[in-house]
């Protein structure tokens, strides 16, 4: 392992991404025969029964483990990580909810004998990298060893016509390192080809590993056709708007032109959010909005608080789009303040699946709710372009060691990150991987918003 760093090490920081050490010398490079990878134990599933989901903890089910490398199949790539992000998927798999995530991994273990190498005892877990290619499999062209690589997260079979159009309709559609496994929280990764994307050159590598799923995802949600299709002078209700997702859509926002009205749950969030350009901010906390007056009774007078505070924030109008995911909590009051016409627009269920809302306010004034899922091939790869040109940043806020992954995901698990929370692999130190010095020198302000706060 200490070859491949100090090949990827002694790539030239001046020399915008062209490779010092050649293609040749990255695929000669010996690969060793294991690896550290984060895991859950499949015999450990059961270690929470019976705790409420707040006190289940990612710190006592996420191990830091030596695994054998995969063996490399036809289409994919092995990539050595730099870095990645904890996403709150990880947090749903260490704590075994909805699912446990062997569930999918057998499944997937049923396709082909190929697909057999995924269902495993131990579950390597992670939905995001930055990294370099080591080694390509039969059929793989269009990328070769020593590429500095971004992976999004989707796995796709593309055998069946239904997700020829869109490839998130494939009827094999996973997420990778989280329905498959050889996910990016370790030095290693496997991935199917068509997962990688260029590494932003202006950013370093745990930069560049924080923005994919979220951004990719908060993309096709709010902005792709597949999706809202927001467009200038919408307002959008942004929950969560510091957090994963909402960092991502309240840029998405800002940088359409629309209006993002942002809900937040403490006055450090909503000063993040005006360091991004925001103006219209909801503190949920100091406001203390209840919208259900106990575990199964909403308080529509309370919906109606929440329009009202909407409506001082916009001078009197509604909301076009909602960007949901709290879900259970929140979704009756989005359904309401929704303007005629108006689209609530979902990808999550965080505080409970099992929604709840007056359908009177939905199809009297026409309102339609769209489910959306991660991305495409190409919407993840249009938001990693913006990423790529600085027009959206990363919102990276702290990085941990690939031994402190548990730590990081109880921090996501109980709302005490802000933006995203990184994670070092093969990187010894933060800052590395910058190719373009001068283009991160133009945007380093807001690379650096998220930072430590
Ligand atoms: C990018 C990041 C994303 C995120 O962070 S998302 C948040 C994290 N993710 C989650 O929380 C989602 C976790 N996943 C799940 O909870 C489950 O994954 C689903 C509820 C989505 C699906 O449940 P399941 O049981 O895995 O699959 P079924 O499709 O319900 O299939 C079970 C059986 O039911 C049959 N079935 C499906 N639809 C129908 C129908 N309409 N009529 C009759 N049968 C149906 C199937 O065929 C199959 O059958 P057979 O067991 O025999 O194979
Ligand atoms: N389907 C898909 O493709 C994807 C789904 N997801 C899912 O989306 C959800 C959010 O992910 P992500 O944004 O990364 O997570 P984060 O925890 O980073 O951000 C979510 C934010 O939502 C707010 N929030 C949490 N609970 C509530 C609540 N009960 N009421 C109102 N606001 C709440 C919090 O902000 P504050 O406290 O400031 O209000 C929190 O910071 C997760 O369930 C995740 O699994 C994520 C990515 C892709």
């Amino acid at each position: 392992m200490k070859e491949i760093l100090d090949a990827i090490q002694s790539q030239s920081a001046s020399n915008s991404g062209s490779a010092a050490v050649t293609a040749a010398d990255f695929a000669a490079l010996p690969l060793p025969e294991s690896y550290r990878a984060v895991t859950v134990h499949k015999d450990e599933t059961e270690m929470f029964a019976g705790l409420s989901t707040r006190d289940k903890d990612p710190r006592k089910s996420l191990h830091v483990d030596e695994v054998p490398v995969p063996e490399l199949g036809p289409g994919e790539a092995l990539v050595a990580v730099m870095a990645s992000s904890v996403n709150y998927n990880s947090v749903w798999t260490s704590i075994f909810e909805p699912l446990s995530t062997f569930g999918f991994l057998e499944r997937y273990g049923k396709l082909s004998e190929l697909t057999k190498r995924h269902d495993l005892p131990y579950h390597i877990i992670g939905s995001d990298l930055a990294g370099v290619v080591l080694r390509t499999g039969p059929g793989v062209n269009a990328w070769q060893p020593g590429d500095e690589v971004v992976a999004h997260c989707l796995s796709v079979e593309l055998e069946s016509s239904d997700g020829h159009n869109d490839t998130m309709l494939d009827p094999e559609q996973r997420i990778w390192g989280f329905e498959t496994n050889f996910g990016g929280l370790a030095e290693l990764a496997l991935v199917k080809s068509n997962q990688l994307m260029p590494k932003p050159a202006h950013l370093s590598w745990e930069e560049a590993a924080a923005p994919g799923l979220v951004n990719s995802t908060a993309y096709r949600q709010l902005v792709s056709r597949n999706g809202a299709g927001m467009k200038q002078g919408d307002n959008v209700l942004i929950w969560g708007a510091s957090g994963g997702l909402g960092s991502y859509a309240t840029q998405f926002a800002l940088a359409g032109g629309a209006n993002p009205i942002c809900v937040v749950s403490s006055p450090q969030k909503a000063e993040i959010c005006r360091a991004m350009g925001a103006e219209a901010i909801i503190d949920r906390n100091a406001e203390d909005y209840k919208f259900w007056k106990d575990e199964h009774t909403q308080d529509p007078k309370e919906w109606k608080r929440f329009g009202k505070r909407i409506r001082e924030l916009t001078g009197g109008e509604d909301i076009d789009i909602v960007f949901e995911h709290p879900g259970r909590e929140t979704f009756g009051a989005s359904v309401y303040v929704t303007r005629k016409g108006g689209t609530i627009t979902t990808c999550a269920s965080t505080s409970g699946y099992m929604h709840e809302y007056d359908n009177r306010y939905l199809w009297m004034s026409l309102k339609r709710i769209i489910g959306s899922h991660f991305a495409n091939y190409r919407e993840a790869w249009e938001a990693n372009r913006l990423i790529a040109k600085g027009k959206i940043h990363p919102t990276l806020s702290k990085v941990y060691s690939l031994e402190d992954t548990g730590q990081a995901a109880y921090d996501v698990h109980r709302n005490l990150h802000q933006g995203k929370v990184g994670v070092l692999c093969l990187a010894p130190e933060e800052g590395l991987g910058v190719r373009d010095p001068e283009m991160r020198a133009k945007h380093v302000e807001a690379i650096n918003r998220f930072r430590n706060i």
